[in-house]
């Protein structure tokens, strides 16, 4: 599977504040180029504490794009996909509406009802892993229903577990020209972080896109701090 992460990001780094409000940092012109990214994956994947921060949608919304999908048989837009270990993802979430097919991710630790309430509010129920969601696992049920192409939008726990997993293959960011600031809100990569060995990256481009710069990369690898 290709796994793909893109993102905005504050120019010092923060997604969102510290009270975990949604930012619009992106401009017009990125968040058109978002859209032509989620238009290329078969599946748009986010943790649970993005939904229950900003309650997204994750469609395309273009519907050229839309169109040139379902031109080649694919759904008009991508399968939606939440982590959400214990299933605490509310039924009235956005991402559960009929737009497209939506797979919630739990663990063995959600319980059946919250497995059940879920499913009776339109997704598909995938178990993976015992307290939290295993991502070997859940990328491999995901590749079983057929999705080949997977972007990631964050939050920055999700984030760093894919980063963690060695499971990201494309980072993109969005710098834009804010400061957000707080020790406590949410950057790209989050989780316990990385220590004497990290995820390496190939800048492939830099561009001015809107008032901030887009940049992006592979990923090549994990090396030590000292090279
Ligand atoms: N600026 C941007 O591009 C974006 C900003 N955001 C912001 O990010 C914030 C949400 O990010 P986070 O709080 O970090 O939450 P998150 O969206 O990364 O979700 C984390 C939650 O996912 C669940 N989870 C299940 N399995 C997991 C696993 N294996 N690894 C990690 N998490 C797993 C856990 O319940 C965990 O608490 C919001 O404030 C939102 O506005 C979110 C997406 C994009
Ligand atoms: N690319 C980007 N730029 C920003 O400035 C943002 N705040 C975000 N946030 C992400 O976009 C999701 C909203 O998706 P919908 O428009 O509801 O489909 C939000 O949940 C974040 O994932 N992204």
């Amino acid at each position: 599977m290709h796994v793909f992460v893109n993102a905005a990001a504050s120019a010092d780094g923060k997604l969102s504040t510290r009270r975990r409000e949604q930012v619009r940092i992106s401009g017009p012109e990125d968040f058109a180029r978002v859209d032509r990214l989620r238009a290329g994956a078969d599946a748009v994947l986010v943790g649970v504490g993005t939904v229950l921060a900003d309650d997204p949608h994750l469609t395309v919304d273009d519907s050229s794009l839309r169109a040139a999908r379902t031109d080649r048989d694919d759904p008009a837009t991508p399968a939606r996909v939440v982590l959400d270990s214990t299933g605490r993802t509310p039924t009235d979430a956005r991402i559960l509406d009929n737009a497209a097919t939506t797979y919630a991710v739990v663990s063995s630790a959600a319980t059946r009802s919250r497995r059940q309430a879920l499913a009776d509010a339109g997704a598909e129920v995938v178990v993976a892993g015992d307290d939290r969601v295993a991502l070997d696992d859940a990328v491999s049920a995901l590749a079983t229903r057929g999705i080949e192409t997977l972007m990631i939008e964050g939050g920055g726990e999700v984030i760093y577990s894919f980063f963690a997993a060695g499971l990201v293959d494309e980072l993109s960011v969005y710098v834009g020209s804010v400061i957000v600031g707080g020790r406590d809100a949410p950057t790209l990569a989050d989780g316990d972080g990385f220590v004497g060995s990290f995820p390496d990256l190939s800048l492939e481009d830099v561009r001015a896109v809107d008032d901030g710069v887009l940049l992006e990369y592979t990923v090549t690898g994990r090396s030590g701090a000292n090279g």
